[in-house]
């Protein structure tokens, strides 16, 4: 176990993934995004098995990390747990198009109501896949109200990348939306981000196990000692984290 963390910046971060699904890197977003959806669902699995209650809300956004959410909900499924979806901006992109088609194909339930508050109370697990490393402030709706929903620990939340409404390298702001939103449970992909000083939540995973060494060195990353099947690694959420 690394004594330090290694964070990944939100440049850094866009930075990598170019690299990955660059000529040489040889990947495809549609990859990167199953191996991170796998990983999400084994990280709830871990945190929230299906006896803590199997109707998980996957609150996905426009973006990739709403992708990962989607992926994750077909995941989810297959793992006996009962996905509900909430993608209220849904992104007309092959990638997404064919997400969302595999899990209408499994009759998962989409539910976009405005009153996000009524769907979140129907469920047992809230997962945060609405921003990750390429939010930009403030929160744009209807996005603001899951925020409001998500930091009033009316259910758990599982963040993926990053908590939505932080900003990925300085954290949550000192007041106003996101402020007071502490996520019960994260998970990083490839590398923590900086704003992981400010997590203080139950558990913290990384995932996404596709890093190689030469890409880690690059980015001045170390590799998660990764155990057996697993597509997680667990890191202690009082571990140091380096500055950056
Ligand atoms: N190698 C990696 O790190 C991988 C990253 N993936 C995921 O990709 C994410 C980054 O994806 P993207 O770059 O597509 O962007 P994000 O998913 O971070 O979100 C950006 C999207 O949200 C919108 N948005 C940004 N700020 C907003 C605001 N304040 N209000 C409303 N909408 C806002 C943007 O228009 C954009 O559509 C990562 O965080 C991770 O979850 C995985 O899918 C693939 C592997
Ligand atoms: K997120």
């Amino acid at each position: 176990m690394p004594a330090v963390l290694k964070t990944l910046g939100a440049k850094a971060a866009a930075d990598l993934d170019k690299d990955l699904m660059s000529d040489e890197g040889g990947y495809s977003i549609d990859q990167l995004m199953e191996l991170a959806g796998l990983s999400v669902s084994q990280a709830i699995y871990k945190a929230h098995p299906p006896n803590s209650g199997k109707r998980i809300l996957l609150a996905c956004g426009p973006g990739n990390n709403g992708g990962d959410g989607l992926v994750a909900a077909r995941h989810l499924y297959h793992l006996g747990y009962e996905p509900i979806v909430y993608y209220p901006r849904p992104v007309h992109k092959p990638i997404y198009d064919g997400l969302v088609k595999q899990l209408h194909g499994l009759h998962i339930k989409f539910d976009d109501r405005e009153n996000f508050k009524a769907i979140a109370q129907d469920s047992d697990l809230i997962v945060d896949a609405l921003f990750g490393f390429s939010f930009q402030p403030p929160v744009r709706e209807p996005f603001d109200k899951a925020i409001e929903v998500m930091q009033s620990g009316v259910k758990p939340v599982l963040a993926v990348d990053t908590p939505s409404s932080w900003h990925v390298d300085d954290g949550p702001q000192d007041e106003g939306l996101g402020s007071k939103y502490q996520p019960d449970y994260l998970i990083s992909l490839t590398a923590a981000k900086p704003n992981v000083k400010h997590y203080k939540g139950k558990r913290h995973f990384i995932g996404g196990r596709f890093l190689g060494k030469d890409v880690a060195d690059k980015y001045g990353l170390s590799i998660p000692d990764y155990q057996g099947l697993d597509q997680i690694a667990e890191v202690p959420v009082d571990i140091k984290v380096e500055k950056l």
